[in-house]
C-alpha cells in the first residue's frame, strides 16, 4: 500500500452553513458545493487548502455516525482521511496484519471516491479513513 497524503480532515458540525464561515470569512478559503452521501447519513462540503481539504460533515439522520459523534463529543475533528493508491490492496494488507477494520470492502465516498474506515480502537483513538480517488 502507498499512502500518498492527507486527503482531508473530517470535521463534524451541526450546520455546514454556519461552520463554513470560519473557513471562508475568517481564513479566506473557498467552500465547494454540498454533497449528500446517503449511505453515511451525511451532507459534506470540501474546503481545499494546499494539497488537502477540510471536510465539513453535517448529519442527515439522528442515528447517523456524525449525529452520534456530536451527541457524545460535541462538534469537532471526527476523522483523518489518507489518500491511498489502491484501497483494495490497502484493506487486504491491513486485514493480513489483523488490524480491526470497520469496512472490509470500500464504500462510496464523496466525489465518487472509494473509502473505508479503520476502527479507532486499532489506531489509538484516531478514526482513520482510507480514500482512493
Ligand atoms: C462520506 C465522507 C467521505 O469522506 O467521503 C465521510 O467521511 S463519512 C464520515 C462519517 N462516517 C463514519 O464515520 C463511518 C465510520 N464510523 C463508524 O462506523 C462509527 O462512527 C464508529 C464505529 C467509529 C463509532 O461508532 P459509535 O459512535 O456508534 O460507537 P461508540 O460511540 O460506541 O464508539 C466506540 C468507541 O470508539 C470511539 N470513537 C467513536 N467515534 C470516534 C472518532 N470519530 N474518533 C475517535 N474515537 C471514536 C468512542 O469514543 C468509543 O471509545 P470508548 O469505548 O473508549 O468510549
Ligand atoms: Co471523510
Amino acid at each position: 500500500m502507498k499512502t500518498l497524503k492527507i486527503d482531508h480532515i473530517g470535521v463534524a458540525v451541526k450546520s455546514i452553513e454556519e461552520a463554513s464561515k470560519i473557513y471562508t470569512e475568517l481564513l479566506g478559503l473557498e467552500m465547494h458545493g454540498v454533497e449528500e452521501v446517503a449511505e453515511q447519513k451525511v451532507k459534506v462540503a470540501f474546503i481545499p487548502v494546499g494539497e488537502s481539504e477540510v471536510e465539513l460533515l453535517e448529519s442527515t439522520d439522528p442515528e447517523g455516525p456524525i449525529a452520534r459523534f456530536i451527541e457524545k463529543n460535541g462538534e469537532g475533528i471526527q476523522h483523518i482521511a489518507f489518500r491511498v493508491d489502491d484501497i483494495e490492496k490497502a484493506l487486504e494488507e491491513l486485514k493480513q496484519k489483523g488490524v480491526r477494520l470497520i469496512d472490509e470492502k470500500p464504500r462510496y465516498g464523496a466525489g465518487g471516491a472509494k473509502i473505508a474506515f479503520i476502527h479507532p480502537k486499532a489506531t489509538k483513538g484516531v478514526l482513520i479513513e482510507l480514500c482512493e480517488r
